[in-house]
């Protein structure tokens, strides 16, 4: 088994950090996932070093990972917010996320959503249509307020990821062709209340070679050349996110130096302040989520082991076939089995792996599915009343819940019989 930075086995047990992952199931009921603070904290280091040598922007994408001590945690050490939503913007607030470093991208933002970025001043609107410039030039200019923007261009580039995170080719809804972008910057230079001051690109997520990077990179210099041919003053160069990260075993996604490297030799010559929006490559590897063996099943073909995490917790196995490493949070033998790993879930999809070789299990042992820091917890639901699986983070031999399991009650409580019935 691969394991990520800061989670390790000490003494056949796992440990996040110096804590055991079997001490913190005593006291907190599986399943639940569970951060390192200090591989969060790497990371984004690791991006601030590998842009050292260009002026940038690292605006982490909240959609990764939303909860407010991871956003207060990165917000302390300078980064910026990429939001995708009223909601994302007023979590990165209250994390102190500074409005001045806040990118808003999103295809649908609603007349309420941006009038209340503009009512913060962010930093900077990513526009994906026509329409939605003329709905912000309308609302900022009716304030005498200037919306700064930069036009997301959709290059046409296949990212070589999963087709449901491909954002960068034709037939996605994301960005303007870059083919027809000329005209539109000369529109959104013609519009009250808007100042153009950069070009937006964003090509898909968990990428894990840079060719595409670097056809889309190369594409955004030639377009920013014509842009100031065209008079149009380009100061900032949003390069998006969606480096990738290693989730299997042999996996050897490209590192963050070098992604660097490509976009200071792609684009360093514009002389532009570089925007940087990662997400999973900050916060994937630094989670796990923690689930007991409910039963072990023996079928007629397989053997099911059916844990007490469901596809409500995480669903990108169903949604995406992802791989994710599984593993005995105990390793106390050496005679292994194959498994399919289940959920309770009342789908045949709710499943996390199929016919995997993992050291025999039984009733109630615990196992930690790695590399779910990003897109995990966030994208989870109470699908089948199963309550959201609390979310704790540990630093060295300490640990705290950032986020507690509702009641049932909680849950219940949300739903109102009409008076009338
Ligand atoms: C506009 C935008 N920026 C940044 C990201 C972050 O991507 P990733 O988590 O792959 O770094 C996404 C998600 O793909 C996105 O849609
Ligand atoms: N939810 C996706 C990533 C989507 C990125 C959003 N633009 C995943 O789990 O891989």
């Amino acid at each position: 088994m691969k394991t990520q930075a800061h989670i390790s086995y000490q003494d056949n047990t796992m440990h996040v950090e110096k804590v055991s992952v079997a001490a913190m199931a005593k006291d907190i009921p599986t399943p639940f996932y569970c951060y390192s603070y200090t591989a969060i904290k790497e990371n984004y280091l690791a991006y601030q070093q590998a842009f050292a040598e260009q002026d940038t922007l690292i605006c982490y994408a909240v959609k990764a990972n939303s909860n407010q001590a991871i956003l207060s945690l990165l917000a302390s050490l300078g980064a910026g917010a990429d939001v995708v939503s009223e909601g994302e913007i007023r979590r990165a607030l209250q994390a102190g996320v500074p409005a001045n470093k806040i990118v808003f991208s999103g295809v649908a933002k609603t007349r309420k959503e941006i009038a209340y970025a503009l009512s913060h001043n962010i930093f900077q609107f990513n526009v994906e249509s026509e329409p939605e410039l003329q709905l912000i030039s309308e609302l900022a200019s009716a304030q005498n307020l200037t919306a700064c923007i930069s036009i997301r261009v959709n290059p046409n580039v296949c990212a070589n990821t999963h087709a449901k995170i491909t954002t960068g080719k034709s037939e996605n809804k994301f960005g303007i062709p870059i083919t027809k972008a000329r005209s539109v910057y000369h529109f959104a230079a013609s519009l009250p209340g808007i100042k153009v001051q950069g070009v937006d690109v964003h090509i898909g997520s968990q990428l894990t070679d840079l060719a595409p990077f670097e056809q889309a990179f190369n594409k955004v210099a030639e377009f920013v050349d014509t842009l100031e041919e065209d008079g149009h003053d380009i100061s900032i160069i949003d390069i998006g996110g969606g480096l990738g990260i290693d989730y299997a075993e042999d996996d050897t996604p490209p590192n963050k130096d070098a992604y660097a490297k490509l976009a200071k030799k792609c684009l360093g010559h514009l002389n532009c302040k570089i925007v940087v929006e990662p997400g999973r490559s900050i916060v994937g590897n630094t989670g796990i989520l923690v689930s007991s063996v409910v039963y072990v099943k023996k079928g007629e073909e397989r053997q099911f082991l059916i844990i007490d995490a469901g596809m409500n917790d995480l669903i990108r196995p169903s949604m995406y076939d992802a791989y994710h490493q599984i593993t005995p949070v105990i390793r106390n033998t050496n005679e292994t089995a194959l498994y399919d790993v289940v959920g309770p879930v009342c789908e045949t999809g709710d499943t996390f792996s199929k016919n995997r070789e993992l050291p025999v299990l039984q009733s109630d042992d615990l196992v930690a599915i790695l590399s779910c820091g990003a897109y995990g917890s966030v994208m989870s639901s109470t699908y089948n009343t199963r309550l959201f699986a609390p979310e704790i983070m540990v630093k060295d031999e300490q640990y705290s819940v950032i986020r507690s399991r509702q009641s049932y009650q909680d849950v219940i409580e949300q739903d109102v019989i009409p008076p009338w019935w």
